[in-house]
């Protein structure tokens, strides 16, 4: 069998665009799939064409086969591209996808995938007007882990009702204002850059519980913001899922690492199962079952081998998805991206935190 070939656009060369570009060139034979290849035809710098020309030699791309641009808007016009990884801070993904969108391109966006829901919406607006590929790159979603776990508490029912749901990634930075993490004009603070992960295992783990019946949790929720720059420093978010009648409890912060007890914990009715460091790069699960007096047994760990960062599944996913003529994913659908967005505006906007007004606003066709 012939292997399909996804031909990338890479939007921006920092950290994630470097690590992205990495693995989506490691011999996919790694990790034992034979459908599909990838190939950088285009990456392109806001900073120059230099930066951009430098990026590919330090991924390992061929110079030959790549197109180097150092303006976003010129890059989005080469029509070697199959599908765009944008890759700036949370503050541009709105415009940066808009123009590819516009473009014709189809993206797979970094998360989170914009900075409130109506940007988002207005992202799905025009990919399903222009009939494109759009996607919100939420890696862990696509790992085998990630999927064999949903099957044990879902499918397997291995801990029966579920009652709750622990998630949390903390991170102890080192505080500065300049920084994308802190700086509000790049969409700085903990909940968009990392409590976007705990919650996307409530989505995984209740939302998703085929008892929940995908009934939208209540939310309540707390924000301390950071007195450095006013960014979201410590969040807390209670999810009540009704349809599962099961509690998630999702915490962020950007000053203190997660336990390492477990990044995510599951309570149910016959035991428990935790997911070790780390809440976006899950490599094993601790499974700890109930006898049948009741009393907890002994812990049993499996481990899942990652060849390489882990985010060659979810590119594998988006190219597979070209080639078979798919607008999304539903590993990854657009309705649960605009959910996870709502529910970010809802805590947001509750403990009144607004990013500048800029950053917040919508282009008047959205
Ligand atoms: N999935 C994951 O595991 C991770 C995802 N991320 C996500 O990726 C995105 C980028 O994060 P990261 O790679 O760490 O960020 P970096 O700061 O390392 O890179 C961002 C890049 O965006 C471009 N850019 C364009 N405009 C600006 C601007 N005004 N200020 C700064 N950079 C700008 C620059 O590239 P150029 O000059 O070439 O245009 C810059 O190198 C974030 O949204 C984050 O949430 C981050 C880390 C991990
Ligand atoms: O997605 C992410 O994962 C790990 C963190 O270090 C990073 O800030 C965040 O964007």
């Amino acid at each position: 069998m012939t292997a399909h070939t996804c031909n990338w656009g890479i939007l921006a060369t920092g950290g994630i665009a470097t690590t992205f570009t990495k693995d989506l060139l490691t011999d996919p034979k790694s990790r034992k799939v034979d459908d599909i290849q990838h190939k950088v035809v285009a990456v392109a710098s806001s900073s120059s064409v230099e930066r951009a020309k430098a990026f590919i030699s330090e991924v390992g791309a061929d110079p030959s086969q790549c197109n180097a641009y150092g303006s976003y808007e010129e890059f989005v016009k080469d029509d070697k591209i199959d599908i765009v990884y944008i890759a700036t801070p949370h503050s541009h993904h709105y415009e940066n996808a808009l123009l590819c969108l516009e473009a014709g391109k189809n993206v797979l966006c970094e998360k989170p995938f914009t900075i409130n829901e109506k940007q988002s919406a207005h992202l799905v607006k025009v990919a399903r007007q222009k009939n494109l590929f759009l996607m919100e790159a939420v890696w862990t979603r696509f790992f085998p882990i990630t999927i064999a776990i949903q099957k044990l508490l879902h499918e397997d029912k291995v801990l029966g009702k579920i009652h709750r749901v622990y998630s949390d990634l903390s991170m102890a930075f080192k505080p500065d204002p300049k920084h994308r993490l802190y700086a509000p004009e790049l969409g700085g603070g903990a909940l968009l850059d990392l409590g976007i992960y705990p919650l996307t295992w409530q989505m995984l783990l209740l939302y998703q519980h085929p008892d929940n019946k995908k009934s939208v949790p209540k939310v309540t929720s707390s924000l301390m913001k950071t007195p450095l720059t006013g960014v979201d420093e410590y969040t807390t978010l209670i999810l009540d899922f009704e349809g599962v009648h099961a509690q998630g409890i999702v915490t962020s912060s950007l000053s203190v690492k997660t336990s390492e007890a477990y990044c995510v914990h599951v309570q149910g009715e016959k035991g428990s199962l935790s997911i070790p460091w780390a809440t976006y790069r899950p490599e094993s699960y601790v499974l700890t079952l109930k006898d049948e007096q009741g009393k907890l047994g002994q812990p049993e760990t499996k481990v899942f081998e990652i060849p390489g960062h882990g985010m060659f599944w979810e590119a594998d996913a988006c190219a597979r998805g070209l080639r078979d003529g798919k607008k999304e994913l539903e590993r990854c659908s657009l309705d649960e991206s605009l959910l996870t967005m709502r529910i970010m505006d809802q805590v947001r906007y509750s403990n009144d935190f607004r990013y500048p007004e800029n950053l917040e606003a919508v282009r008047s066709d959205a």
